[in-house]
């Protein structure tokens, strides 16, 4: 039986846009926000703190504006908002548990949410509340996951989880290669020295000079999240440890 004492006090999830369309094409299937938010209950059920990053892929990706001869910096504020719309699915899933929440943006929308601040951030998380980080990092040209990394330094998380669509981190895209080879353990200077593109160079980087481990799993494992926190689970660790 595995340790039943989380192996981290405080956590960032980076919680993939694209698992929150569930079998749909676009938008948000309710069922799975209310599955993540179920997860993140029973992490916070374990004393384990939570912060979460959601992603927008699920609505809109800049990169699509752009590869339509349109403005790429535009795209990217509309991926942005999107990542807000997510945000509010999933501090709607928290409410209906009876779970504590807020959304903190980096683009100041005060009808809606409140505005990203590191000291409300860690004063809320302090408090025992989930805060959610929209917007991403309020930047085009970056990504949720370099908003994720990020947010994880600022509120001095032990380790981001990125929950996506695969189990792990593999020697090339498994989706595109049956033979790849899944890692149980990485260093940060190996995924960014063979190129492997679980999450984008800048996350690595910003993750590794922070030195935070990033544990990579499969949001689709349906208390994945808790079973890890456990010291178990099917995931990679990306560590220089
Ligand atoms: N070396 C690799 N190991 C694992 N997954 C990889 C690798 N290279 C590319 N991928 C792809 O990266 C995807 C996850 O990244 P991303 O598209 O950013 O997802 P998310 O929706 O979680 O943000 C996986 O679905 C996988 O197909
Ligand atoms: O700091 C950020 C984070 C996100 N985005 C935009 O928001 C979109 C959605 O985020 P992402 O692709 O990371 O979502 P995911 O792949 O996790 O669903 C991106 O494509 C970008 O257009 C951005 O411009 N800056």
């Amino acid at each position: 039986m595995p340790d039943q004492h989380p192996v981290f006090r405080r956590v960032l999830l980076k919680a993939s846009g694209e698992a929150l369309m569930g079998e749909q094409k676009f938008g948000i299937d309710v069922s799975v926000a209310d599955r993540i938010a179920a997860d993140i209950s029973e992490a916070r059920s374990m004393g384990v703190e939570v912060a979460v990053v959601i992603g927008g892929g699920n609505i809109f990706r800049g990169v699509a504006v752009a590869s339509a001869g349109g403005d790429r910096v535009t795209g990217d504020h509309m991926g942005m908002l999107a990542t807000v719309i997510n945000s509010l699915a999933l501090r709607t899933s928290l409410m209906k548990m009876g779970i504590e929440s807020v959304v903190l943006s980096a683009i100041a929308m005060p009808e809606i949410c409140e505005s990203f601040s590191q000291r409300q951030a860690t004063a809320y998380m302090d408090q025992g509340k989930v805060v959610i980080f929209a917007g991403g990092t309020g930047n085009p040209f970056f990504t949720t996951d370099s908003a994720a990394a990020l947010r994880a330094a600022e509120i001095g998380a032990d380790a981001l989880f990125k929950g996506t669509q695969v189990d792990g981190v593999y020697s090339a895209d498994p989706k595109k290669d049956p033979t790849a080879k899944r890692y149980e353990r990485i260093t940060h200077a190996e995924v960014l020295q063979h190129d492997l593109a679980i999450m984008d160079t800048a996350a690595i980087a910003l993750a590794r000079e922070n030195d935070i481990p990033i544990i990579v799993y499969s949001i689709h494992e349906q208390g994945g999240f808790g079973e890890i926190l456990r010291g178990g689970g099917r995931c990679t660790i990306v560590s220089d440890k």
